[in-house]
């Protein structure tokens, strides 16, 4: 597995190995004792899958007590995935950092807990699948909105589809004032 620095601290971009032959491919998607020695230490204890069309925008999500640390992977298609540190007294408070992972590159982003996540869908079609370190509690999350004017974040489209909850969020501003 090879693993790259991310731009926020303590987020990895990780690229298990993938075994190219006549039939297709294999790769190993997960292995605890890989995970830990890269420095990801909370256990793993819920698997999401999402499917999404081209111009899909989920987030920004967290949660406010029980923060989710996320494993964020592409089965099919490609995604602009994005986190925003929200730690409180983080020196990179605020701050954001966006990354295409896709089925061909076969990059992953592990966002610690105390990141906020959204994606893009860049592709006609996406499967997203992650892992989280915490169990998703629906009175806890906290969300705001993808296009707050605080963090600026360059998504490469901006027509896009999201659902009412999202499209409503407050701006980030308001949530962390
Ligand atoms: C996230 C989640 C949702 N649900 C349910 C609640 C709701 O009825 C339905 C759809 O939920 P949402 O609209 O919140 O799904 P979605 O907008 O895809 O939410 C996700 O967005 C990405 C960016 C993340 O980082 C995730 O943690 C999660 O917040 O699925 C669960 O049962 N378990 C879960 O873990």
């Amino acid at each position: 597995m090879r693993i790259f620095p991310a731009r926020l601290p303590d987020c990895l971009i990780l690229q298990p190995q993938r075994y190219q032959d006549n039939r297709g491919f294999f790769q190993e998607t997960f292995r605890a004792a890989d995970y830990a020695k890269a420095g990801i230490s909370e256990p793993l204890v819920q698997d999401n899958w999402s499917r999404s069309v081209k111009g899909v925008l989920r987030g920004m999500h967290f949660q406010r007590l029980a923060p989710q640390g996320k494993m964020v992977s592409v089965l099919r298609g490609e995604i602009y995935d994005v986190a925003v540190d929200i730690r409180p007294g983080s020196a990179s408070f605020g701050q954001w950092q966006g990354l295409v992972l896709s089925e061909h590159n076969g990059h992953q982003l592990w966002l610690p807990p105390g990141f906020a996540h959204g994606f893009l869908v860049l592709s006609d079609v996406a499967d997203v699948i992650y892992k989280t370190s915490a169990y998703y509690q629906a009175d806890d999350e906290g969300s705001f909105c993808c296009f707050s004017a605080a963090l600026n974040i360059d998504w490469p489209v901006t027509d896009v589809i999201r659902s009412a909850k999202d499209a409503g969020a407050p701006d980030f501003s308001t949530v962390f004032p």
